[in-house]
């Protein structure tokens, strides 16, 4: 039975729904990150230093985040914000901030991923930012990934969509072609990531994207994230391997909570 939304609670955890009450409603796919995204909030405690992710699913836990304070159940947090976006996002909010610079401990980071797999390793990256999650995700104690079920993966990069990697603007096409060859066996086609008026993508940090497309998984996955570091030009790739701590799925069965 789909997962039903309740007009009065903020999200709910159901796995069936009493006939009594009015008819469920099919939940979107973004009201299942909504729900996981709350679900997250609820680990959030007065005091604690934040990261706070990037993307559709990580801006309903900062939306949420700064509704708590607002309501004063929230006190003393500070958030280390993973993109311009979640920062300016943040700000609006009126949520503290701060940086790693300042706060090189966080004590839980709550963000989104475009794949997870069994094992809670992630694919991140495909939004536009990596870098900035991989170093505030890196640092903290726990780290909550929050995803609707499509998300779900038997292995990364599989799914014929994009493996972001940022790369130095300065000769991405080498950089590029570096990639491509790495994983030539897995039929990887790597390309530069344009915007929406079709030209480069810049990152927060001044870089370029580019995606790998894999025809098959790339085995390893510690040896590829290794192999593709080695490379001069790449800044970071989106593999957050044995980062995730714990992972919150939100689908049509209600929510599931993995822990490492
Ligand atoms: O670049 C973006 C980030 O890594 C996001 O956390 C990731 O792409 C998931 O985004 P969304 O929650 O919008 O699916």
């Amino acid at each position: 039975m789909a997962i039903a939304w309740s007009e009065k609670a903020s999200y709910v955890e159901v796995l069936s729904r009493p006939p009594s009450l009015s008819p469920p409603v099919i939940l979107t796919q973004d009201e299942l990150k909504k729900i996981a995204a709350y679900k997250a909030v609820e680990f959030v405690e007065s005091g604690m230093v934040l990261g706070l992710g990037t993307g559709s699913t990580a801006k309903h836990a900062v939306d949420r985040i700064g509704e708590l304070l607002r309501l004063g159940k929230l006190k003393n947090i500070v958030g280390i914000p993973t993109s311009k976006k979640t920062q300016e996002q943040a700000v609006s909010l009126g949520i503290p901030l701060s940086d790693l610079d300042h706060h090189s401990t966080i004590d839980l980071a709550i963000d989104g991923a475009d794949e997870v797999d069994p094992h809670l390793n992630l694919v991140k990256g495909r939004g536009g930012s990596l870098l900035r999650e991989k170093m505030v995700e890196g640092t903290c104690k726990k780290f909550i990934c929050i995803v609707d079920e499509s998300k779900l993966v038997k292995h990364l990069g599989g799914s014929g969509l994009a493996m972001p990697v940022e790369v130095v603007p300065f000769c991405w096409k080498f950089t590029a072609n570096k990639l491509q060859n790495l994983f030539e066996d897995s039929g990887c086609v790597a390309k530069l990531r344009n915007d929406s008026k079709g030209k480069s993508f810049v990152t927060d940090n001044g870089n370029y994207t580019v995606d790998l497309y894999l025809k098959k998984d790339i085995g390893d996955l510690q040896v590829a994230s290794d192999a593709i570091l080695r490379i001069a030009g790449v800044v970071e790739h989106g593999m957050f391997l044995d980062m995730a701590t714990t992972v919150i799925v939100a689908g049509e069965l209600g929510i599931t909570i993995k822990n490492k």
